[in-house]
């Protein structure tokens, strides 16, 4: 691999007698992996079904190895079902790690594309409230495509400088995620334009991003809370100097000693300015160490105080919706959760909010609730995250079609099919591979017409 002598000269002092050892794994290829989305399959239930040969990352529940070369988990039909993430191994430290709890009220303020956002949504198993951030409203829509399709509803995507959220957001949330913008060192074996823009940029551009980010996110953490701050990168200025940084703004800030499975280092004192041994609780996850490309991972608690303030709660307004719109909702069952007092309608856009939704006004917002569909003209049409967050026999108009089904691939590339030999009604039917919702179509006398979301069709 060819790398620049600024970056090698670097690597060899900060690594010594391992310096051979990260520069050979560099010519090996890299580990692929994907994360199963527990929100919509059990990983049991998941292992059952798999078509790819998986072998687990140690470090999550819930993340698998395969091979690329053997299988392309990105174009099977069960990708499309939102039932797991295709996610760099040592990139799922941070959100496993993160402590995330039923009921949380969560913040992952560089989110996109939402590669630990769907899984810090998954472990609040629809309670609480997650807001996933990104300044750039480009990624951010693909942030929220990864949220819809992994049928998250209990959430907020925004795209805001982080002065604007904590202006906002003082002391609210009880957990964060700080995936900083960062060099990249860790991703170079990815893909040589990576080397380039490492180049391009250097550490200092990054380390000054991330003690702005930092500046912010301090307010924003309710004392009792937990922040986890990662970065892809190797540099000490952009991992333990970031840290130092961040304990400098809190004295109420401490670092939390990071689980240190086999292969993950400790974070290294002597990479900081001021010498704090505490920064050995970080841990360093390097790739001739562990099956992954790297990452730096610490876990920051702020301690309890007397006074915190809570959120202010979004209002619920209500709506008495659309009698086309109440018709259809009829036909999704109670357990899907959807409480018609919390339905709010926006220009005949219908969402579905969360009990306890942060007041997100003034912000640019992507999405705040779970969108369920829109009326239009005097018809209502569901939406596709309506679909992506039903389960099995919430809807009752329902095809259930196997993987090995080509009407599932016809389907997923926009075709009609046709669906005689089920026994459905005319109308919305719910299009599901193997019991996993893809989309809607629309049933007349066995003919479905298309109603997959053509942004997320499937390429031929
Ligand atoms: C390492 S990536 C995040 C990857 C993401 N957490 C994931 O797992 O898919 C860093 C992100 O930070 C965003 N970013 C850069 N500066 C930012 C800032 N000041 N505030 C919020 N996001 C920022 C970038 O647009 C980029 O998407």
């Amino acid at each position: 691999m060819n790398l620049p002598e600024s970056f090698t000269n670097r690597i060899k002092t900060q690594l010594g007698d391992d310096y051979d050892a990260y520069m050979n794994c560099l010519d090996q290829g890299m580990h692929h992996g994907l994360r199963v989305n527990t929100n919509k399959i059990s990983v049991e239930d998941f292992l059952k079904i798999s078509p790819f040969e998986l072998k687990p990352v140690p470090w999550t529940t819930n993340g698998f190895y395969y091979d690329d070369k053997a299988c392309t988990p990105s174009k099977h039909p069960y990708y499309y079902a939102g039932l797991y993430y295709i996610q760099e191994p040592s990139a799922m430290a941070p959100a496993s790690i993160l402590p995330v709890e039923d009921g949380d009220v969560v913040l992952d303020i560089c989110a996109a594309p939402g590669g630990k956002s769907t899984e810090l949504a998954a472990k609040l198993h629809g309670t609480g409230f997650l807001i996933s951030n990104d300044i750039s409203n480009s990624r951010a829509k693909a942030l929220l495509k990864n949220l819809e399709l992994f049928g998250i509803g209990n959430m907020c995507v925004v795209s805001e400088a982080p002065n604007k959220l904590s202006t906002k957001f003082y002391q609210t949330f009880d957990k964060i995620l700080i995936d900083a913008p960062c060099s990249g060192e860790g991703m170079f074996r990815k893909s040589q334009s990576m080397v380039t823009a490492w180049e391009n940029n250097g550490v200092e551009l990054f380390a000054g991003l991330q003690r702005g980010i930092l500046n912010e996110v301090v307010k924003m953490l309710k004392p009792g809370g937990t922040m986890l701050y990662s970065t892809c990168t190797f540099s000490p200025e952009e991992n333990e100097q970031s840290i130092e940084y961040l304990l400098s703004l809190d004295d109420t800030l401490e670092l939390v000693e990071v689980p240190k499975y086999p292969g993950f280092c400790n974070g290294n004192p002597a990479w900081g300015k001021t010498e704090n041994a505490e920064l050995e609780k970080c841990a360093r996850l390097w790739p001739h160490h562990i099956e992954g490309e790297g990452h730096f991972v610490a876990l920051i608690h702020k301690k309890e105080a007397e006074q915190t303030q809570v959120f202010q709660s979004w209002i619920h307004r209500g709506c008495k919706p659309d009698k086309n719109a109440e018709e259809f909702l009829a036909h999704i069952s109670s357990d899907a959760g959807i409480r018609s007092a919390y339905i709010e309608e926006n220009k005949g856009r219908l969402y579905y909010m969360a009990e306890h939704m942060p007041d997100v006004s003034g912000l640019r917002m992507l999405r705040q609730g779970l969108f369920l569909g829109e009326i239009k003209k005097n018809r209502f049409e569901p939406s596709q995250s309506l679909a992506m967050y039903l389960k099995q026999g919430q809807f009752d108009n329902e095809v259930n079609l196997t993987s090995s089904d080509d009407r599932v691939l016809r389907y997923l590339k926009g075709e009609t099919i046709e669906a005689s030999d089920q026994k459905i009604k005319n109308g919305y039917v719910l299009v599901l591979v193997d019991g996993y919702p893809l989309g809607w179509a629309k049933n007349t006398n066995g003919t479905l017409k298309n109603k997959y979301l053509s942004g997320w069709r499937m390429m031929s």
